[in-house]
Parts: C-alpha cells; structure tokens; sequence
C-alpha cells in the first residue's frame, strides 16, 4: 500500500473517532442537562454562565475553595446544588439528609469524583462496588477484628517509641507534627497491616509521601475541569502524564512491600493460623516482641491461595487502598488534634491526668489501659469533628431519593455529604468552633442524631479501619502527652486549612515539645 493509501485510512479512522467521542459527549451533555433542569428546585449559588455553570466557584485554589464551601453551606442549608459544565451534584448539610443517602445499601454506589483516583486505587475496596466490594468487604473485615488490633498494639507502641526518640533529640524546638505524624502512621500501617518492616535508610518511603501529596493537588487540579475526567483527553494532558510520573512511585513502593511478603508468606506460623481462627484473651501476649504479627496483607495472600477470587492484581488494589486511606487519613487526625491539644492547656491536663491514673507507674499501655482511656478518647472525638480528614464523600443515587426538605433526587444524582460542614452546624454543637470534648459525653451525644457525626461516614460503607485508626491515634497521644508538655504555636486562627483528597494545613501544623520531669 502507498502512503496515500495509508493516509485515507488513518483519516478515515481518525474521523470515526472524532464522530464517536463528539456523539458520546453529546449524548453525555444532554443527560447531565436533563438532570440540572431536574434540580433547578434545588437553592443554590447562580451560575456565572449557562456553559460554564459554578465553575468558577470550584477552579480556585484548594484554600480558597475551602472557603468557598463553608460559605455555600452557611448560606444555603440544608443542601444546595452545583453544576460545573454539564456535571451537576446535590450537596447536602443536614444530619437527616446524610441518613437518607448513607443509611442504605441503595445509595452506596461512588460518584464520578471517585473515578479520578481509578489510575492509583483501581478497583480496591474504596472504589468497588456491588458484588466484588461485598465479597472484599468479607475477606478484609476478620483483619479487623479486636483480637487482631490488640495484636497490632505491640507495633504501635513500638512506633511510638521511635517518634519519641525524634522528639527528644529536638525537644524545646519548634516541630511540624505533620511530618512526625505522618512517619508514624506510615511505619505503622507496614508493620501492622502489611507485616512489613520499612527501612528508614529507603528513600523510596519519602517519595511516597510526597507523591501522595502530589496526588492530592493533581486531583483537586482535576475535580475543577470536567474535561480532564475523559480518561483519553487526560492521559494527553500534562497533568495525567505528571500523575503517571506519581504513579510509578506509588505502585512501585507497594509492589515491593507486596513481593516480599509473598516471599515469605509460606513461612506463616502455627501461632498466626491460630489467631486467625481464634480470640485470644489475654492482651499482655500481644505485647510480647518475640511473637510474629498476623497481617492484613496475609489475609489476602490466604485468600488467594484459597482460590477465595483474589488474584495478584486484587491484592495490589487492596494494598493500594489500604496504604493510602490507612496513613493519610490517620495522619492527618493526629496533627490537628495534637494543635488542639496545645493550644488547650486545662484540658491537655485533664488528659494527663487520666493517662497517669490508668497507668500509674507504667509507661507502655495495654489494650485494655486505652479503653479505660474515656476523656482522651473523647478528644479525639472532638478533634476529628472539627477536623474530619475526609471532609467531604460521595454518592451516585441507585433510584429516585426523596430527601427531609421533600425535594426529590432522581435516580443517577451526584450527591455530595459535606462533612465538615455537617459538624460545624450550630444547632447540633452550639459554638461549633469551639474544641469541647464533653460534647461527647454520654448525656450529651444520647439525643444527637446518629447521623451528625460521621468523620469514618456511616451505613454499609463505613470506614473499615475506624478502630485501628482509634487505637493508633490513642496509643501516640498517650506515649507523647505523658513524656512532653506541648505549647501552641499554631493555632487554629493562624493555620490555613486546603482541600486536597483529605484536609490539610497549608503550612503544616507547629507544636512545641518541652519534657516533662
Ligand atoms: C482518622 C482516620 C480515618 C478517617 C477519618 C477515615 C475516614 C473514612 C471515611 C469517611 C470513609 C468513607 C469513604 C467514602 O465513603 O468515600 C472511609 C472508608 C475507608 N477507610 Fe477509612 N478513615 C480513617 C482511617 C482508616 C484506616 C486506618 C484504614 C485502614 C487501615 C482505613 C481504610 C478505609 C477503607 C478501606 C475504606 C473504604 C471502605 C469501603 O468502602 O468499604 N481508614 N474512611
């Protein structure tokens, strides 16, 4: 064939394309389109302009758009909607409204926002739905079990100690508890989770880090341009070939944690399968060091060998999952309520206080030292409510959802649960910005909708990993707050809070740490 020949074909090909996409997309507009006139009853902030829609109420930077968000919910509770191009979402405020969507199986498909973290998560636990996420959801949740986190307590409390260290060769400086907490919460999660012990000396584990912060820009870079959610036009974007470069560093550190555990996950002990199957009782042969960890990972590679429908591809999803949602999320938490805890000297003596009645002389807690541990447990509470690290979730609507104010969303709507916003609305915690851990007492919580504090989300795809997050974050605050008293330096005036994946201070967040006696 001669290169005119050839060239008739690539042009022809090329037209065909063109057509399809150009016939898809309008296709796509037009629905998106009915749906918007569906949701016009909706309140709302007015479009700039009919093509373009709030867009640009979202493409501004991840500050800004924090700000923006707050406004829109004070201004126009108890939901509003947006639309940005021909992508419209219902965005709901209300405790009520968070229980009609949550509260069913009906709802719990994830929205298009969720489809930008596809190329990192792929079909994981986060991303999946119907049949193959109830059947993950099966396999993953015995690695949750309490018998299986007292386990992990050991780990943590080992962890600990080593952040200890970091902060006493420092002490009486100035540290940003971001990056303490994040090293923390990352080595825990591969000693735990994964039976993976990182090497400080890596340097791959720093790359990690920063590409999940790099992904956290990338994503809310393509949130704002509904364009870049075409995989095709993505992938020839500069952003998308930036996320591959990203990418590459993300999936290339859990390969390697992946590959060596398999490498030596036939050795699997007697004592591992017996926890597997077995409660054990007595916390105190958790902390024994001599004694090997059941990991979350092992689960997976039982559940592979058992022909359980795992293969090497799923448990790579599962780990990607699991690293991301597992570190960040905690990480995030545990800065900010470290700041709270500073800048509150009369109730970071209230924690103290308990921590050295429950423990007397001793410095390491049991599992059963940190359930006695009720006020600390209160101010995490209180820490992740104004400070939820995933301050917003959403949902596609499996069928016509009729919402408290009686307005209806028809079946295929975006919605949008506003954490952050659901936690700050004053009827329900009256002088929201206040940091006051009673709130959480018994008396106090007993009349609260079940739905007005939902930091892990709630219903069937509540978070997994709530507890061992809950006993990570116990189990720092204690080794920390009895060993140093901390001083504010950032305050929750002086920080700037970005929207990102999870929530983030855009400076990071400084502590001082001066040793107790
Ligand atoms: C303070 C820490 C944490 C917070 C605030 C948090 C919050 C959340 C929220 C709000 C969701 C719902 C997401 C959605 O519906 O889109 C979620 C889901 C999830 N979380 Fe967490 N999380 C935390 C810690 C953890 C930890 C430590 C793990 C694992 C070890 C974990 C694993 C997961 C997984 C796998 C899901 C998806 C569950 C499913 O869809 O079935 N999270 N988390």
């Amino acid at each position: 064939m001669n290169y005119a020949g050839e060239n008739i074909i690539f042009i022809t090909l090329l037209s065909i394309v063109s057509v399809t996409l150009l016939v898809f997309t309008l296709k796509r507009c037009y629905r998106s389109y009915k749906n918007f006139e569906k949701l016009a009853k909706f309140d709302g902030p007015k479009v700039s302009s009919f093509l373009l829609g709030h867009w640009d109420l979202i493409a501004q930077t991840p500050e800004m758009l924090h700000t923006t968000l707050r406004q829109l919910a004070k201004k126009y509770y108890p939901h509003y909607n947006l639309r940005i191009l021909h992508h419209s979402s219902v965005n709901i405020l209300s405790p009520e409204d968070c229980e009609i969507i949550l509260g069913t199986k009906k709802h719990s498909r994830k929205s298009v926002i969720y489809l930008l973290l596809l190329n990192w998560l792929n079909d994981g636990l986060l991303l999946s739905k119907g049949e193959k996420w109830t059947q993950r959801r099966k396999i993953l949740t015995p690695a949750f079990h309490f018998s299986i986190l007292k386990n992990f307590l050991a780990i943590f409390n080992e962890e600990c100690e080593k952040i200890i260290e970091v902060i006493n060769n420092k002490s009486s400086e100035t540290m940003d508890v971001v990056a303490l907490c994040s090293e923390f919460a990352l080595y825990a999660i591969n000693k735990s989770a994964m039976g993976h012990t990182l090497d400080p000396r890596d340097k791959e584990q720093l790359q990690y880090r920063d590409a999940i912060y790099s992904m956290g820009d990338i994503y809310i870079h393509r949130l704002a341009r509904p364009w870049l959610h075409n995989p095709l036009l993505y992938f020839l974007s500069p952003t998308g070939r930036q996320e591959y470069k990203f990418l590459r560093i993300l999936h290339n550190f859990t390969r390697t944690i992946i590959k060596k555990r398999m490498s030596t996950f036939e050795n699997i002990t007697e004592f591992e399968k017996l926890l597997k199957e077995k409660e054990v009782e007595d916390d105190e042969v958790y902390l024994s060091q001599k004694k090997r960890k059941l990991a979350m990972l092992d689960i997976l590679l039982q559940a592979k060998q058992d022909g359980e429908q795992i293969d090497y591809e799923g448990i790579c999803e599962e780990v990607d999952t699991f690293m991301f949602e597992g570190h960040d999320t905690t990480a995030v938490a545990l800065s900010f309520c470290l700041m709270l805890i500073a800048n509150h000297p009369a109730i970071q003596e209230e924690i103290y206080q308990e921590i050295k009645s429950v423990l007397e002389n001793r410095k390491t807690p049991t599992y059963s030292d940190l359930q006695k541990m009720e006020y600390l447990e209160r101010c995490i509470k209180e820490s992740l409510r104004l400070y939820p690290s995933v301050y917003f979730i959403s949902r596609i609507t499996d069928e016509d959802a009729v919402l408290h104010s009686g307005l209806m969303c028809p079946e295929g709507t975006t919605i949008n649960i506003q954490i952050f916003d659901v936690h700050r609305n004053p009827e329900i915690y009256p002088d929201p910005e206040k940091f006051d851990p009673d709130r959480f007492l018994p008396d106090n919580c007993q009349n609260r909708h079940p739905f007005a504090y939902i930091p892990f989300s709630a219903g069937p795809r509540n978070c997994i990993g709530q507890r061992f997050a809950m006993l990570e974050m116990k189990t720092l605050l204690v080794g920390i707050l009895q060993r140093f008293k901390l001083i504010p330096v950032d305050t929750p005036e002086t920080i700037v809070i970005r929207v990102e994946l999870v929530i983030r201070a855009k400076n990071g967040i400084k502590v001082k740490f001066i040793p107790r006696n």
